[in-house]
């Protein structure tokens, strides 16, 4: 890795605009045999998601991904979305049950078309026999494998039959990883993504670390064909958490996949819990982002999300707020 940098570290250069309006921008996303709406989807956690969540998504032409935490709604899940005519998108581990969910599956040919390994250290052989184990018993899904943070896992996962990885290794908002263990992308994640894209031949979906709009851009324009989001889309009306009132304002809870919440005991917890400002609602965030990005590509010159992966950029370490909050 030579150069460190990070998603405020960084500033794209405006090239000569093509476009008469913003809204003449073109912000869908092909992934697998899908095409959606944006190229972002919302983190597969526990109060970031759930199945009313899903559906709403789905029906828009959002990617989802459904979290794996209620391992036993699982097979209903896929079969409701599939009854009403939506893609079934789900997340699964690399324990011994999961072998046996996918063989299930496999069994009653059920075949959802977008399935998440989702697992904190994906560069292992436990996340490459997975990959092996679906791609051998459901072979029309999508099989998206993580997290990692370096072209050799890229390499590997891909090498291993995975359709696209996932990058990110403890920037998250409720992550505690690189405090805990002193390992991760936290604090370099863009440079990371970078680094992965050089490697991969297939899509990347950057997990974790935006904290503003105009960070998918700059995702855009460092290699991801995705972005997975979970602290901007935490805190809405639909969000699952719990909500609270403190001082006349409401907040919601946001927690970590590993943290004490999910797990229910304190075992290699690498994950906190914290209270989000409520936000309105999600249709209205996915709005923004909407806009925001037709601006980026805007400002890309061009009127596709391709024109943002070819832009220049200057490094301007953790000066562009100037001090200003982000919103
Ligand atoms: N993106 C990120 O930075 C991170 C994300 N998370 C999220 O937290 C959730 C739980 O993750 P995870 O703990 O992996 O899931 P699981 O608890 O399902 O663990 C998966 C398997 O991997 C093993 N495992 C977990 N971490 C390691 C490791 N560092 N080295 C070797 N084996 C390991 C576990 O065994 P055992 O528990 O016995 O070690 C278990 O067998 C997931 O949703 C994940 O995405 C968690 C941390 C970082
Ligand atoms: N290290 C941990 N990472 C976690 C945990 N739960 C989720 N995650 C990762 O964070 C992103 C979301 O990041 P954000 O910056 O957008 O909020 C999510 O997709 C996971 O990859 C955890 O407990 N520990």
């Amino acid at each position: 890795m030579e150069n460190a940098f990070d998603y405020e570290d960084i500033q794209l250069i405006p090239a000569k605009c093509v476009v008469n309006s913003r809204s003449e921008c073109d912000t869908t996303i092909s992934l697998g045999k899908h095409t959606f709406k944006l190229p972002v989807v919302p983190a597969n956690m526990q109060t970031i998601i759930d199945e009313k969540i899903a559906i709403s998504l789905a029906e828009n032409d959002y990617f989802y991904v459904m979290h794996r935490f209620e391992p036993e709604k699982r097979i209903s899940f896929i079969k409701d979305m599939k009854s009403r005519g939506l893609i079934a998108s789900i997340s699964v581990g690399v324990k011994e049950e999961e072998y046996k969910f996918i063989q299930q599956l496999a069994d009653a040919s059920i075949s959802p078309e977008y399935i998440t390994i989702d697992i904190a250290h994906g560069h292992s052989n436990a996340v490459i026999k997975m990959i092996k184990h679906i791609k051998k018993l459901l072979p029309d899904s999508f099989v998206i494998a993580g997290n990692v943070g370096t072209p050799e896992a890229v390499r590997e996962l891909e090498h291993a039959g995975a359709d696209a990885t996932k990058v990110g290794i403890g920037p998250g908002k409720v992550c505690i990883t690189k405090i805990k263990t002193g390992f991760g992308t936290g604090g370099w994640q863009l440079a990371a993504l970078r680094w992965c894209a050089k490697a991969a031949s297939k899509p990347i979906i950057a997990d974790g670390g935006i904290r503003t709009h105009g960070d998918i851009a700059k995702s855009i324009r460092f290699g991801a064909t995705m972005v997975m989001i979970g602290s901007l889309f935490a805190g809405h009306e639909e969000s699952p958490g719990e909500t609270i009132e403190k001082d006349g304002k409401l907040y919601k809870e946001y927690f970590g996949s590993a943290s004490e919440f999910q797990k229910g005991e304190k075992k290699n917890v690498e994950g906190k819990k914290m209270y989000v400002e409520h936000k309105g609602s999600l249709q209205d965030t996915l709005e923004e982002m909407e806009q925001d990005l037709q601006s980026s590509i805007s400002y890309a010159g061009g009127n596709k999300l391709e024109a943002i992966r070819n832009v220049d950029y200057v490094v301007v370490k953790n000066s562009i707020f100037n001090g200003d909050k982000v919103y």
